[in-house]
């Protein structure tokens, strides 16, 4: 079997739902070296250690990353930089650090203005996770079956990227290269904007509420709860997506207002013909990228295609078997 941890000392800084099922998916694919875990907030190194997720537990990220050959920042986006300026000055020569981060184009120049010129920095978005955070919420298989994107630069060196992409392969993700500019703009459709929706649905079913003093939130349909669940999202992390891809989130947001106008407009005029024409081709187009009558509360818009190339593990094979059983499989 290829290694697929080619590495022998981690570092996660941040250990909340991503960085803790990192740690669990590294145990699980037998990585067998220290995983040192740094974060600012003490309650979460506690519970981390109380779940056993490391071999040592740090509140200073330069302590956490001392020794390491591989750096994992799983932070929130806006606090990519600052952590970046603090480990710098005690990373080892020639580490590689890695991120997880749900926009990229942010995160490349917060490190290229605060690592050293020694660390090989690789830009990473595992397209897995739910609206849950902090370290109890991890699971060892959150990346199984599930893409990954890097997100290289001319400056990336190309064997930290193969050793990154191989961690992944190694908790079961598929690989997909991509440049940062365009990661940012599809996510900013895929993922930001439909959680900006459910903020601002949630917002305004509750404003309803207290306007119309009825119950609008407890006597709301599946579809409602359905849509509904990133709402329950971490603000943090999600306050950081948006202030950090200001242009591709406004960008998509414009288009989707302009839509919107025009769903507007045939139901002040009663013109069915335009909502039906739309609501038929918006089917087709769901139907034939995510299939007919899946679940849909599956984050499934990260839902891999058969990587073409490359060897595969026994979990990367198996994974394959079960997408073909169950074509959208849930995060948990
Ligand atoms: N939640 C999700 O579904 C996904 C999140 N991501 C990305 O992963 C990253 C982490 O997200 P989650 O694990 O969900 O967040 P989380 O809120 O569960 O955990 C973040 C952890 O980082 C720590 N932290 C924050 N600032 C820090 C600093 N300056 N130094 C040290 N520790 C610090 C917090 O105390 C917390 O324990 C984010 O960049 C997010 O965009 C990527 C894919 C999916
Ligand atoms: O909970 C969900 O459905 C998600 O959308 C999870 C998610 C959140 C942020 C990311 O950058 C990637 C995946």
């Amino acid at each position: 079997m290829v290694d697929r941890f080619r590495f022998q000392n981690v570092a996660i800084v941040g250990i909340g739902l991503i960085g803790s099922s990192i740690a669990l998916a590294l145990r699980a694919g037998g990585f067998k070296g220290p995983i040192a875990i740094g974060d600012r907030n003490g309650d979460a190194l506690r519970v981390a250690s109380e779940i056993g997720l490391g071999t040592s537990y740090h509140v200073s990220a330069a302590k956490a990353v001392a020794g390491a050959d591989m750096v994992i920042l799983a932070v929130p986006v806006g606090s990519m930089q600052a952590t970046g300026r603090a480990i710098a000055p005690s990373l080892q020569a020639d580490a590689i650090v890695t991120d997880v981060g749900s926009v990229k184009g942010s995160v490349i120049e917060a490190m290229a203005g605060s690592l050293p010129q020694s660390a090989r920095f690789v830009a990473g978005h595992p397209i897995a996770g739910s609206e849950q955070s902090g370290p109890r919420a991890g699971f060892a298989t959150l990346f199984a079956k599930r893409w990954c994107i890097i997100t290289p630069t001319p400056e990336t060196d190309q064997d930290a990227l193969d050793v990154v992409a191989d961690m992944w392969r190694g908790f079961g993700s598929h690989i997909e290269m991509m440049d940062a500019e365009r990661h940012d703009l599809v996510l900013s459709i895929t993922s930001h904007l439909p959680h900006l929706i459910a903020y601002n649905l949630v917002r305004t079913a509750s404003d309803m509420e207290s306007v119309a003093e009825s119950e609008v939130i407890k006597f709301s349909a599946g579809g409602f709860r359905d849509f509904t669940r990133l709402a329950a999202s971490d603000p943090t992390m999600w306050r950081d997506v948006f202030l950090n891809n200001r242009v591709a989130v406004l960008e998509s947001l414009g288009r989707f207002s302009e839509d919107l106008a025009i769903l507007q407009r045939a139901i002040r005029w009663g013109d069915g013909d335009t909502l039906y024409e739309i609501f038929e081709r918006t089917r087709t187009v769901r139907t034939d990228v995510v299939g007919a009558g899946q679940d849909t509360a599956a984050p499934d818009f990260g839902r891999p295609r058969e990587e073409s190339s490359g060897e595969e593990t026994a979990s990367e094979e198996a994974a394959e078997d079960d997408a073909e059983a169950a074509p959208v499989s849930a995060a948990r």
